[in-house]
């Protein structure tokens, strides 16, 4: 079991560089499979575990997925399986944007249905309306969720309204509407950065989609689409991740690649707490403060605050003065880091749908355990401030989203490392630290 092992104290300083986005290059790597002519050559691609488990389930599919530093090679021309099963799915629930590519090129499309997770019961109902909207059958049973159209019949472009602008099922509808025939209108559909990206990626490969990134987007169907080349977006919620890293240790650190236009509430919520962020060439410099002021904060979907950066922002509240109120209307469940900043001397108290903090508290280090992605990142936070050492485990989450993070704080100036138990003895395993390979001398 890996863990991750903190000992607070050191302001961060210098530069780190973002990389490419998890959110987004999960749907452009689905889309990728519509093309069935020609290769998409897909740049600036994290190096993650969710890259691989989308890869892994592209290649079940009898897709061709080559995988060269950060750039990854699509070749869908061949006929593909239009099946992921749960050992996928189960891994990671951004499976499920295959099933609009395969339902738009092939008429049908199962996939395992994916469960509920620690942030809450994730339904897919939204996605699943827009394609019976669209003409398709779906069947729910024995653990699958099917889609299917009449035989030889394409999807047909309808309009949908979604009940709530889930970023999925605006992802899911939009793919499968660029080959559908006819124009298909979504209502209400998710806003987020890597709604626009993914709209862009399917432009190039030869869709029509207008609006994205607005509450409405447009999609004339077109007969085929092609392999095509695209550059990702850098991921704002590693962006922001970073950013919390600065303002909590009192560091002074240049974000290279986060952008102001998509990190708009969370430089607003940080500045609030009295951290100077400084627009610059390449991305943003970000200064913490002597002291923090408490924030009040309400996750919402896009431009509103990110859930994806609550528990980040819960972190740094520990260390504001006095209470903060932060209020999650995104997803029911995703307060599960409150109970580990406990043992680390947090003092929140959850009311229904909200976190109140009352700081500044002295955090101490702990073991805890990382019940989600960014719950796995909030604790590392509060450990790069917190007094000894603080132990983060269950890194599966983490590794899902965050590609070195151990690197990158370290080049920063934390004290921090990664350690496998080999036969009971913990032993370092980042290999960006050539130095201080083997065991940890200073433990
Ligand atoms: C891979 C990816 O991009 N993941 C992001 C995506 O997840 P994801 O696409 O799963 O999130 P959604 O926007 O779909 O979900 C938001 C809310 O809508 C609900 N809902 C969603 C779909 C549906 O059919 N029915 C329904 O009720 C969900 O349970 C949740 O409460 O957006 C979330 C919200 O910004 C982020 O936290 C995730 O990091
Ligand atoms: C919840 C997240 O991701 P996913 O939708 O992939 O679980 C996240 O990125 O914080």
């Amino acid at each position: 079991m890996d863990k991750i092992i903190v000992s607070g104290g050191r302001q961060l300083r210098g530069t780190v560089k973002v990389s490419g986005a998890k959110n987004a290059v999960l749907p452009v790597i689905a889309a990728s499979i519509m093309a069935n002519e020609g290769k998409s050559k897909i740049h600036e691609v994290p190096a993650l575990a969710d890259v691989d488990t989308m890869s892994e389930v592209l290649r079940y599919m009898n897709v061709n997925v080559l995988s060269h530093n950060n750039t990854l090679i699509v070749d869908a021309a061949r006929y593909l399986k239009t099946e992921a099963p749960l050992e996928y799915v189960r891994k990671m629930r951004a499976s499920v944007l295959v099933l609009g590519p395969l339902l738009a090129r092939y008429g049908h499309a199962k996939v395992a249905m994916p469960g509920g997770c620690a942030i809450g019961s994730r339904p897919i109902d939204q996605h699943l309306k827009g394609f019976e909207a669209m003409g398709a059958k779906v069947h729910v049973g024995n653990g699958f969720v099917e889609a299917y159209t009449e035989t030889n019949q394409r999807l047909q472009g309808a309009k949908i309204y979604l009940d709530f602008p889930s970023v999925g099922a605006t992802e899911n509808i939009m793919m499968a509407a660029a080959l559908a025939e006819g124009k298909t209108i979504i209502e209400n559909c998710a806003r987020e950065p890597e709604i626009v990206d993914l709209a862009n990626f399917l432009n190039k490969m030869g869709a029509k989609i207008v609006g994205a990134g607005t509450e409405t987007i447009k999609i004339d169907g077109v007969d085929t689409l092609k392999g095509t080349e695209h550059t990702m977006i850098p991921d704002r919620i590693e962006a922001g991740t970073f950013m919390v890293a600065a303002a909590i240790t009192g560091g002074n650190v240049y974000v290279k690649g986060a952008l102001m236009e998509h990190l708009s509430s969370t430089v607003a919520k940080l500045e609030e707490m009295g951290v100077t962020i400084i627009e610059e060439k390449e991305g943003l410099r970000v200064i913490g403060p002597e002291k923090l002021k408490a924030v009040n904060i309400k996750t919402l979907p896009h431009p509103g605050f990110p859930t994806d950066m609550q528990a980040q922002l819960m972190a740094l509240a520990m260390r504001a003065q006095g209470t903060s109120v932060i209020s999650e209307t995104v997803f029911e469940n995703r307060f599960m880091h409150v109970e580990e900043f406990g043992r680390m001397n947090g003092n929140i108290r959850i009311e229904g749908r909200s976190a109140i903090i009352e700081g500044p508290v002295d955090l101490q280090g702990a073991e805890v355990s990382a019940t989600d992605l960014r719950a796995a990142a909030a604790l590392i936070l509060a450990g790069l401030v917190a007094d000894g050492y603080t132990r983060v485990t269950e890194l599966k989450h983490l590794d899902r989203g965050y590609v070195n993070i151990v690197g990158k704080l370290k080049q920063l100036g934390a004290d921090i490392i990664r350690v496998r138990d080999v036969q009971g003895e913990e032993q370092m395993i980042d290999e960006e630290d050539t130095e201080n390979e083997g065991k940890i001398s200073s433990l």
